[in-house]
């Protein structure tokens, strides 16, 4: 069922008016370090007092949809919720951890669904761009799904529903298998047609979970080797990839040495434009490019994770899971969908044993040690379950242009989210390019 919203009331305009002091102070707000301009959109009924506002944030190269489920309250709370503000004498609540919202979303979602207890969940804090919330099931208490409150909402399929939902289908059991996920239909603009996109998904919770990163940098802190968890994770993502060939099929592409060429010398000016001081590396980065369009070809494209990193996947009782398939953030959709070359995924990992290394604590020989086993532990885990048929020197190459390209990716995402880590890439980038 497709929940159908409606144009803006007069309340919707005075909740939009409290969201402008709110939203500022949320991690998953897209608008850092400015003042953006909040315009309601669009408006779900989902309950009594329950209400979905779409709302606009614009500021500089950011405009987005953005979700923000409230409830409305008599008098002033006890609970866990955030307040957003008040209206006369309601009190505006945060609907995302609400039972109210949680339980009026689910009752409109589709899917195989599960039996949870809306009224016991759990908001997941940490640095995130949605809003998680942990559900148990209602008979035995356990956590049984995690449900994330998509904060941006786009007009479209969601990759991060339908890769796993097609995954799940292909029998390939390393994903959380989506359980139920909630549609909406909204007018983006007067005149405009309705557009569809999803509001939130509710996956199989994996138990006792650790992420990746955090356990790979733990093992780096340690001194302790990670080769056998990374062979196991190659082997992970090579039935991934074998799993999304089989779903989405694979795309032979004569033009491939070229594409590929391209995108990592399109990807240069984008980051040069972005952190200026990259300029020194160009040269070393054309070269590369130069020798990848030379190839004489390069593998079938086919659909891949995307973003995949350390931080994508979660270890649970002696097995990986792979998770959040939105592909990177700071590209646009049609992008993030496209076929690609499988290899880029393996790169990805690759590029976070050295951030694991690094915020691990390791330095100089123990780090290029403690990095060069992971990434032939990968590597080896890879080749043993995807047989491939590119030859070693075509795919060292194409894994050099993949991880250069997501460095440079990396310099900029670091340069605006994180610059204290801006160190990382830019080391990377020298031992790439040496
Ligand atoms: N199926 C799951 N089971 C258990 N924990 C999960 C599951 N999916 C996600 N998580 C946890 O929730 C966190 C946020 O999920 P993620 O998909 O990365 O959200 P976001 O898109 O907001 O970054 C993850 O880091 C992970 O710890
Ligand atoms: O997890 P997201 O989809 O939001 O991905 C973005 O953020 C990641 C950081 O959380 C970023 O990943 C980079 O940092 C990781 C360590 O925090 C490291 O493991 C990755 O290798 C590194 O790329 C990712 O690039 C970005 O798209």
């Amino acid at each position: 069922m497709i929940l159908d919203a409606r144009d803006p009331d007069d309340l919707d305009a005075e909740l939009v008016g409290l969201l402008r002091a709110w939203l500022p102070d949320r991690r998953w707000f897209p608008v850092k370090g400015a003042a953006a301009e909040l315009t309601a959109v669009a408006s779900v009924d989902l309950a009594d007092d329950v209400r979905v506002l779409l709302v606009r944030a614009r500021a500089g190269s950011v405009d987005v949809l953005l979700q923000v489920p409230v409830v409305l309250v008599d008098g002033v709370t006890g609970g866990t919720a955030s307040v957003v503000g008040t209206v006369g004498t309601r009190t505006v609540l945060d609907g995302a951890g609400h039972a109210a919202f949680l339980g009026a979303l689910l009752a409109h979602a589709d899917g195989p669904g599960a039996d949870v207890d809306v009224t016991a969940a759990r908001v997941v804090t940490g640095e995130q761009s949605n809003t998680s919330v942990i559900l148990p099931d209602r008979a035995t208490g356990a956590p049984a799904g995690i449900l994330k409150v998509l904060r941006t909402v786009a007009a479209g399929e969601n990759p991060d529903i339908d890769v796993p939902r097609r995954l799940t289908r292909q029998g390939w059991g390393g994903v959380p298998e989506p359980l139920a996920w909630a549609q909406v239909r909204w007018t983006p603009a007067a005149g405009a047609e309705r557009a569809v996109g999803y509001l939130g998904v509710m996956s199989t919770f994996v138990p006792g979970a650790e992420d990746g990163f955090e356990l790979a940098c733990l093992h780096a802190r340690e001194g302790r080797a990670f080769g056998d968890l990374a062979r196991e994770l190659g082997e992970v993502v090579a039935g991934m990839h074998g799993a999304l060939a089989a779903a989405f099929g694979t795309t032979d592409d004569a033009a491939g040495p070229a594409a590929v060429s391209e995108a990592l010398t399109t990807r240069l000016a984008w980051a040069t434009a972005a952190v200026p001081g990259l300029a020194d590396r160009a040269e070393g980065v054309r070269a590369v490019a130069a020798e990848v369009a030379a190839l004489p070809a390069t593998p079938p494209r086919q659909r891949v994770h995307g973003d995949l990193h350390l931080g994508q996947v979660l270890r649970s009782r002696g097995r990986w899971f792979v998770i959040d398939f939105e592909g990177e953030p700071l590209a646009p959709l049609a992008e993030r969908t496209r076929p690609d070359l499988a290899l880029r995924d393996v790169a990805g990992v690759l590029r976070s044993f050295d951030y694991a290394a690094a915020v691990g604590g390791l330095t100089g020989d123990a780090a290029a040690a403690w990095t060069a086993d992971a990434r032939e532990a990968l590597l080896a885990g890879y080749a043993a379950g995807a047989p491939t048929d590119v030859d070693d020197a075509t795919r060292t190459l194409l894994l050099r242009a993949l991880e250069l390209d997501k460095t440079l990716y990396e310099v900029v995402y670091e340069a605006r989210n994180r610059p204290t880590w801006a160190p990382i890439p830019a080391a990377g980038l020298d031992r790439l390019l040496t």
